[in-house]
């Protein structure tokens, strides 16, 4: 168990160090570490709760270290954020053996010398972990929000003017739940009756989604990626925010369809199926190696319409023949996927500042590639009106050659909040799925 949060630390101190993405951190660190799935498991709960929970922490861990949380090493700051993770989160988890286990990573970890001091503050916090309290509500709101939900008050304000006070509630609550894995099944591999059969016989718990034909939803523990009806191309992971921005194109076959920021391809294969492999998807990316990812995906699903190659949106080197439908799912802050990367949030709101107007520049030099009476749709996975429906106003105003183009919402695809009829803004607590945006446009 000692080796779960060793695992645990290794992966924060990377996060810290170099803003990796989390999935991405915990996936090569668990690679690593070699644990048995159940220290796996454990070593997963506490870095993701540590994670969600910093700003929570370390308010806490503040009423019982005299030196400021800032001050403290890399490896002291999250030696404690997991002691106290487990003491004030996991009822499982005998106090004693946290602060145990937390004196032991000290000495592992270049920390001898704080040992004393980390014995000293979480055997504090066990010791008062009844009598904790969060600043007033009523006198400090925004401050009592933002360490209840362990969410930065910049943030909190900024969805709270964006959405609403009771809309910015809900999101909040959203924060800690843990979503699913939905998955996209390959209509290409044969019907939804036979992909799941398939599924099933590999003991593979698999569940469909009414609202959203092709969509299910996985009951797996362990990789994903090692099955087989993943290796033989029966599915993609992909939440349904990004399966219902990709159907809203409504690429037919025989089309020509471009998808200009397209790894790691999610969307480019789903609008491949739609297709059913038939007309041709060129997708691209500005990085070799997310080409790659797509190439890689593409030959994994059996579908052969798509060619992917390296080309930068913004400055293009080679001019492009025009399509029938083009996908511009931008760069974007992230706001909306905070569930399955939660790090996100503690970014400095300066990061933000530039993304609409980057966003914005993709989005116009793209506009080019549409066909006279083609579809543009413009997505993003934030939460943000600067980076969603404020790019797609401006590009209306600035484009005379484009009109808004109506999104046909189906059953089930009501709308969170009020917003033109060509833009869709989806929400964790509304629909299930990721913070996402969607925005249509018509060449004339
Ligand atoms: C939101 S992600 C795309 C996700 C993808 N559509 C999917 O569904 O899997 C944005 C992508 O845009 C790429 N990107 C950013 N700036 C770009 C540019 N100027 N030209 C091409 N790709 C760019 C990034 O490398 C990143 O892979």
């Amino acid at each position: 168990m000692a080796d779960a949060r060793a695992a645990a630390l290794a992966a924060l101190l990377h996060v810290d160090e170099n803003e990796g993405f989390s999935n991405l951190v915990l996936d090569k660190t668990l690679a690593r570490f070699a644990l048995e799935p159940r220290d796996a498991a454990l070593a997963s709960a506490i870095f993701y709760g540590v994670l969600e929970r910093r700003l929570t922490l370390d308010y806490y861990i503040g009423q019982f270290a005299r030196t400021p949380i800032h001050k403290m090493t890399p490896q002291v700051r999250e030696i404690l954020r997991i002691g106290a993770y487990q003491i004030l989160y996991l009822e499982k988890i005998p106090p004693s053996a946290a602060v145990n286990v937390a004196v032991e990573l000290a000495k592992q970890n270049k920390a001898v010398k704080a040992s004393g001091f980390i014995n000293a503050v979480l055997r504090n916090l066990v010791r008062n972990r009844e009598k904790l309290q969060l600043p007033d509500e009523k006198k400090n709101p925004l401050r009592h929000l933002s360490l209840k939900y362990s969410c930065p008050e910049w943030l909190i304000s900024l969805w709270q003017k964006a959405y609403g006070a009771q809309c910015t509630g809900l999101l909040l609550d959203s924060l800690s739940e843990h979503p699913p894995i939905y998955i996209r099944l390959n209509n290409t591999k044969g019907d939804e009756e036979y992909l799941l059969r398939r599924m099933m016989e590999e003991n593979v718990k698999v569940n469909t989604i009414t609202w959203i034909p092709h969509a299910a939803v996985l009951e797996a523990s362990g990789s994903v990626s090692s099955l087989d009806s993943f290796q033989e191309g029966l599915f993609h992971v992909q939440d349904l925010s990004s399966q219902l921005c990709a159907t809203l194109l409504e690429a037919k076959p025989g089309e020509r369809v471009l998808d200009v920021c397209a790894a790691p391809g999610g969307k480019t294969f789903t609008i491949a199926e739609q297709m059913e492999n038939s007309g041709e998807v060129l997708a691209f990316d500005q990085y070799k190696g997310k080409v790659r990812l797509i190439r890689e995906g593409a030959k994994r699903l059996g579908l052969t319409c798509i060619h992917a190659e390296l080309r930068d949106a913004l400055r293009p080197e080679k001019p492009l023949e025009c399509a029938d439908r083009v996908l511009c799912d931008a760069p974007c802050s992230g706001l909306g996927i905070l569930r399955r990367k939660p790090e996100i949030r503690y970014k400095s709101p300066s990061a933000l500042d530039s993304l609409p107007d980057l966003q914005y520049r993709i989005l116009s030099k793209t506009s080019e590639l549409v066909k006279s009476g083609g579809v543009l749709l413009y997505s993003t996975c934030t939460l943000n009106p600067a980076e969603n429906g404020e790019v797609a106003r401006r590009f209306l105003e600035e484009h005379p050659d484009f009109v808004p183009r109506a999104l046909h919402l189906s059953q089930g695809m009501r709308r969170a909040i009020e917003e033109p009829e060509n833009e869709w803004t989806l929400m964790p607590h509304v629909h299930g799925t990721d913070g996402f945006f969607v925005a249509s446009f018509q060449r004339l």
